[in-house]
């Protein structure tokens, strides 16, 4: 096996003639927490969604745990473990907080194991949905309504609900976005806490945030590849200073 568990070849995304990413080509490493910071506009999110199947691509390809999956739509792309974590979010207000990730754990077992064990059993649904609210610091909520969390703890449910599914790699497109400084202070931590157990791919403004977690950051501009290396390579990268201390961008600063 190789020491890439998430390839993309020249990856491409047009609208007409906008070029919103230009042939992108990246290599994530099993367990490796990998970041994606650019202006506004530079096509992250497209990207993200080219990676998840949400949007399919014009040209190059996605390579998933040595699979082309590149014509494969969203929920192949699941069963194979590869994740965004809104996904498969939606929130019953009306289920706990552990009934919520205990759902989120039976779909995707459901789906993964359809053909050779027809039920998950409660018992280890349960106990990956504990697991995964433990990891996502929201243990002590567990018997709480959906409907009674404050903001920043669905978004931590959200993450519960991707763990349950027990993903190879999580997709996360600014998962601390209208946080207090607090609440993004804990997924900071929590995500410090899941580092090295999983591959994740992270879009977030917060610079603090992603210098303090990620092993490698790609920039992106204008939907090109400006430089991938770690956080000590990027802040001393000309290009990527002029683009962050510049006029051009962005109020974002590189701590
Ligand atoms: N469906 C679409 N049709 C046309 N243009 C689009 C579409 N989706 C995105 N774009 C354009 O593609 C470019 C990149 O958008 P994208 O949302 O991927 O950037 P981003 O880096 O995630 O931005 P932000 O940091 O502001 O979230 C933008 O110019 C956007 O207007």
């Amino acid at each position: 096996m190789t020491d890439t568990l998430l390839r993309t070849e020249s990856l491409v995304k047009r609208y007409g003639g906008l070029l919103v990413t230009d042939h992108v080509s990246l290599d994530i490493r099993p367990g490796e927490l990998h970041a994606i910071i650019g202006p506004n506009g530079a096509g992250k999110t497209t990207l993200i969604n080219q990676l998840s199947g949400e949007l399919f691509s014009n040209e190059g390809k996605v390579v998933f745990a040595g699979k082309d999956v590149t014509a494969l739509p969203i929920h192949r792309r699941a069963r194979m473990g590869l994740l965004r974590s809104y996904q498969i979010t939606s929130i019953f207000e009306g289920f706990t907080v552990r009934e919520n990730a205990v759902l989120a754990a039976l779909g995707a077992k459901e789906h993964a194991f359809r053909f050779w064990r027809p039920m998950l059993g409660r018992d280890a649904a349960v106990a990956a949905a504990d697991e995964a609210l433990r990891a996502a610091g929201l243990a002590a909520r567990a018997d709480t309504p959906a409907a009674d969390l404050a903001y920043g703890q669905r978004r931590q449910l959200e993450l519960a609900m991707a763990l349950a599914a027990q993903p190879k790699f999580l997709l996360l497109d600014e998962p601390m976005a209208g946080m207090s400084v607090q609440e993004s202070g804990a997924v900071v931590e929590l995500l410090k806490g899941l580092k090295g157990r999983y591959s994740i791919l992270l879009i977030e403004h917060d610079m603090d945030a992603v210098f303090a977690l990620a092993d490698r950051i790609t920039v992106l501009v204008y939907g090109r590849v400006m430089f991938t290396g770690t956080p000590d390579e990027i802040r001393e990268n000309p290009e990527v200073k002029a683009i962050y201390l510049g006029e051009e961008s962005t109020q974002e600063c590189i701590p």
